[in-house]
């Protein structure tokens, strides 16, 4: 069983209390259908110390600790646990001088996100399709008051508890393990980040109403997706898979997704980066071993996914919710 009274307990004195009328029996009823691996994960999550660490490095990466905190010997007992949860796909995360080298470098992400985005000290922030939690750690070296993530696989959840066991049992993050399309009207945050979900998301439009929807009057959504080259009317539906990926329906220009954002009502609508994933980005490593983006393009065209849709571009868009 995973507990998320902290949570609870710790909403029903803020600004999100409303919540509690819904949450419980959503994440009971995501108990009810545990993943067949839980029992096996719980187990090893169990085995990883909460410990206050020596030192916590949020700011320019997330590294938890020193070796030396540790006792001979732990160091690789920690590695095996944290393997248990392979594959690794969001970070990197540096944890009692063990380097954990993710699929994605999610730092570099967050290097092109930040200049761009309204300061996040004291900020209440959701981060919708939040992976493992990697740019929630980020956003609280940034000053967040709170950071909440919300993201449907379990494994995800499972790797953010390790991690925040690593941190002390931080409390300043929390992660649910809920689809966007469960959250209600909240209107409670300051900044909302939905970043690498929308091209999963059957009904765009929808999903861009449903962000709106969390934050406060005034608030910033900063969202990021992929998109094509283009003018305002330009959109990729795919027949079938993107480079190898299910679950894909619309990609956008960065020109489209403005007019997008500006018809369901944000304001001040900025498209502050694109550029095309590298394969420096997104590659298998030894904490992630299955194929990656190198496999996924065309090897004789290398602009070309292996499907033959131009290969994968990613914009950056920052709007205010005026309501
Ligand atoms: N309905 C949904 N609601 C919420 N999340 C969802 C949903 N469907 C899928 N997801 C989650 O959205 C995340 C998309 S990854 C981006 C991670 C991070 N944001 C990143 O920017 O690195 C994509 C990428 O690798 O770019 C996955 O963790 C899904 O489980």
């Amino acid at each position: 069983m995973f507990d998320f009274s902290d949570f609870y307990q710790l909403i029903a004195k803020n600004r999100l209390q409303n919540w509690l009328t819904v949450l419980p029996s959503q994440l009971a009823e995501w108990q009810d259908l545990p993943h067949g691996d839980m029992p096996k994960w719980l187990r090893v999550l169990k085995k990883i110390p909460t410990d206050a660490p020596s030192t916590v490095e949020l700011k320019d990466s997330v590294t938890i600790g020193s070796g030396s905190d540790l006792q001979p010997g732990h160091q690789a007992k920690l590695e095996n646990l944290l393997r248990s949860f392979h594959p690794w796909r969001k970070g990197p995360y540096t944890v009692h001088g063990l380097h954990i080298d993710t699929e994605w470098r999610s730092d570099w992400k967050w290097d092109r996100v930040l200049p761009h985005i309204s300061p996040l000290k004291g900020r209440y922030v959701l981060d919708v399709g939040c992976g493992n939690g990697y740019h929630m750690w980020r956003m609280l070296g940034e000053g967040a008051a709170l950071t909440v993530g919300i993201d449907p696989s379990e494994l995800f959840l499972v790797q953010f508890e390790a991690i925040r066991r690593l941190m002390g049992n931080d409390q300043r993050a929390h992660l649910l393990p809920l689809g966007i399309e469960k959250l209600s009207e909240l209107k409670a945050f300051d900044t909302v980040f939905s970043m690498g979900v929308l091209y999963h998301r059957r009904s765009p439009l929808d999903h861009l109403i449903q962000l709106k929807n969390q934050l406060v009057k005034g608030g910033e959504l900063v969202l990021e997706t992929l998109v094509i080259d283009g003018d305002e009317n330009a959109v990729l539906v795919p027949t079938d898979r993107y480079a190898q990926m299910r679950n894909v329906y619309f990609f956008p220009s960065a020109k489209a997704l403005k007019v997008w954002l500006e018809k369901v009502g944000f304001t001040e609508v900025r498209i502050v980066d694109e550029c095309v994933t590298t394969t420096d980005e997104q590659r298998s490593t030894n904490w992630m071993t299955h194929n990656s983006l190198p496999e996924y393009l065309d090897q004789d065209d290398l602009t070309k996914t292996v499907e033959g849709y131009p290969a994968p571009k990613r914009a950056i868009l920052v709007a205010k919710n005026p309501d």
